[in-house]
C-alpha cells in the first residue's frame, strides 16, 4: 500500500513537471509529493533547462539548492508562471485544502502569483466533500487562544499543532491551529469568515487556484482542470 501511493505522488510528479518550459519563474512546493516534483526539476536543470524558482518552505529551499536549482527572490518579480504543490484534499471543483505539513502561508502567496498552479497527489487524496483532513490555520501566537474560540463560533474544534511538548512554529514563527469543521459543505464561506478573524495569518482552504490536479491513479495519472 505504502509503495503504490509513493508512485502515484512521483507518477504525478512527473507528469506535472512536462509543464515547465526554459525562462520560466517556477513555484516550488512542500511536501512529500512535491519533494518528487523538485526532486524531477532538479534533473531537468542538471539537463540544461533553464528556471528560475521560488520555494515555499526553508524545507524546499534547502533542496532546490542542494540540487542547483536556481532561486529568486520573490519580492523582485510580478508573476509566477506554473507552480508544482501537493495538498491534502481536493474536491471536484479543484478547491483544496493544505498545510498538512505548515507551509501553507507561503504556498497561498506562491498559488495566488502564480498563472499556472498544478497540483500533485496520490489517490487517496480526492473527496466529495472537503473537512475530513482537519484545516490548518496559521495563527499569530499572541492570538491562537482568540481564534480558538472564534472558530468555535464557525463550528470548529481547534487543537494546536504540537512537536513534541512544544509548539509547531512555521516558518514565518506563528503557531498552527489544526480544526474540526466536519465536512465543509461550503467552502467560499468558510474561507470568507476565516479571513475575516484578527490574528489569522493564512488558513489552507484553496478556493479557486488551482488550475489543474494531477492525480495517481495506480500505474498511471488522471488529469482534472478547472473549468
Ligand atoms: O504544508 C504542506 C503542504 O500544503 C503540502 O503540500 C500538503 O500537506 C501535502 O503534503 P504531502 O504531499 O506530503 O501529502
Amino acid at each position: 500500500m505504502i509503495n503504490s501511493i509513493e508512485k502515484e505522488k512521483e507518477l504525478a510528479a512527473k507528469e506535472a513537471i512536462k509543464f515547465i518550459n526554459n525562462n520560466q519563474i517556477v513555484g516550488l512546493g512542500t511536501g512529500s509529493t512535491a519533494a518528487y516534483a523538485i526532486k524531477g526539476i532538479g534533473e531537468l536543470v542538471k539537463n540544461g533547462l533553464k528556471i528560475k524558482a521560488i520555494p515555499t518552505s526553508n524545507r524546499t529551499k534547502e533542496m532546490a539548492i542542494l540540487l542547483n536549482i536556481p532561486l529568486i527572490d520573490i519580492n523582485t518579480i510580478d508573476s509566477i508562471d506554473v507552480s508544482i504543490d501537493g495538498a491534502d484534499e481536493f474536491d471536484s471543483k479543484l478547491n483544496l485544502i493544505k498545510g498538512g505539513g505548515g507551509a501553507l502561508l507561503r504556498e497561498k502567496i506562491v498559488a495566488s502569483l502564480t498563472k499556472e498552479l498544478i497540483i500533485i497527489v496520490d489517490s487517496t487524496k480526492k473527496v466529495d466533500t472537503l473537512g475530513k483532513f482537519k484545516l490548518p490555520i496559521e495563527v499569530i501566537p499572541f492570538a491562537s487562544n482568540y481564534v480558538l474560540k472564534k472558530v468555535q463560533f464557525l463550528n470548529g474544534e481547534g487543537k494546536i499543532r504540537m512537536l513534541g511538548d512544544t509548539e509547531f512554529i512555521t516558518d514565518e514563527g506563528n503557531y498552527i491551529i489544526d480544526v474540526d469543521f466536519g465536512l465543509i459543505s461550503d467552502p467560499i464561506y468558510l474561507s470568507s469568515k476565516l479571513n475575516e478573524i484578527e490574528g489569522i495569518v493564512s488558513h489552507g482552504l484553496f478556493i479557486k487556484l488551482a488550475r489543474k490536479v494531477i492525480m495517481g491513479n495506480n500505474d498511471t495519472t488522471i488529469s482534472f482542470e478547472s473549468k
